[in-house]
């Protein structure tokens, strides 16, 4: 559990094959987990408020995050039955399409409009200062009208900044501003879904209560997408248990304290 209120429970979970890829070569999407264990991941969505991705898995996935694998207790009504996990997606430079099956199904009625955590780009004073700042300023704010327009609600947090008048060495939201922000509006536990780079910032800022993995019994090779190569630090983890799924293999693990 979080040591405190500040932030949400963290479930960071994702399926990989036996070499730890999570993708195909160039981000490829694959149908990694087998049916049971998909059916899992939609019973632990609807175990949890919120379900983050970052904008990468969003532009390229386009996934709808819902609960529609789950048994339907009577045709056509199973979306009021289960919980719909709130979507959010880390997305700095507002990447994400007003046209994305996360807003297209909320529109529908089959799911909760996402929530988009973003920052406006900075506005360097200075030495540092670049003539196309306000530009910037000007499309990000386009896009963040035309997000909300379609349904989308944007949240904004910091950025992580090393001083305020250097210019950011990443676009990268601070995750834990992001939490902070999250549990301030309600939501009381996150699944974390990936993609990589969402993966290695969970993990090495150690921002992780449960740790699900899914390991599929294929091979992807060297080009397909992994997360281990950019992980800056390692935490520890401590084992839980396994379950076997169909023909995946489930463990649970917690980071150690
Ligand atoms: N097998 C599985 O279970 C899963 C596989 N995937 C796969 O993962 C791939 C996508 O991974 P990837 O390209 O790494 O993209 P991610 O989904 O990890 O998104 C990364 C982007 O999120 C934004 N971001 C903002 N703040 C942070 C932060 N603190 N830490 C990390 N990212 C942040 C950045 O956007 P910006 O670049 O705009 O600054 C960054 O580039 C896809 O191929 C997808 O299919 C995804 C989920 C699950
Ligand atoms: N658990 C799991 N197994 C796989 O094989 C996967 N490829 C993923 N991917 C994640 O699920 C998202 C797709 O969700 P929808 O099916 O569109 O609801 C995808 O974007 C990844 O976050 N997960």
């Amino acid at each position: 559990m979080p040591s405190d209120n500040t932030r949400p429970y963290v479930t960071l979970t994702f399926a990989q094959s036996i070499d730890a890829k999570i993708a195909g070569a160039g981000g490829r999407q694959l149908s990694l987990s087998g049916e049971e264990s998909m059916k899992m991941t939609h019973w632990m969505r609807t175990m949890h408020d919120g379900i983050l991705i970052g904008v990468g898995t969003a532009v390229n996935d386009n996934p709808q995050l819902n609960v529609r694998l789950l048994p339907f207790p009577a045709q056509n009504t199973h979306f009021r039955h289960y919980h719909h996990p709130r979507p959010i997606v880390l997305d700095p430079h507002l990447r994400l399409s007003p046209t994305c099956k996360l807003i297209d199904n909320a529109a529908k009625g089959v799911g909760v409009a996402p929530w988009v955590i973003s920052a406006p780009p900075p506005k360097i004073e200075g030495f540092f200062a670049s003539e196309d700042d306000d530009e910037k300023l000007q499309r990000w704010g386009a896009r963040r009208d035309a997000l909300q327009a379609a349904g989308a609600t944007v949240i904004l947090v910091e950025p992580e900044t090393i001083h305020p008048d250097l210019p950011p060495a990443t676009s990268n939201l601070s995750l834990r501003a992001v939490l902070r922000s999250l549990r301030e509006k309600g939501i009381r536990s996150v699944m974390v879904e990936g993609g990589a780079r969402v993966i290695q910032s969970f993990l090495s800022e150690r921002l992780v209560d449960a740790l699900i993995v899914t390991t599929a019994p294929v091979l992807v090779g060297r080009d397909g997408v992994g997360y281990g190569e950019g992980l800056e630090q390692i935490p520890s983890l401590e084992y839980i248990q396994t379950e076997f799924l169909g023909r995946d293999t489930v463990v649970a693990l917690k980071l150690s304290s």
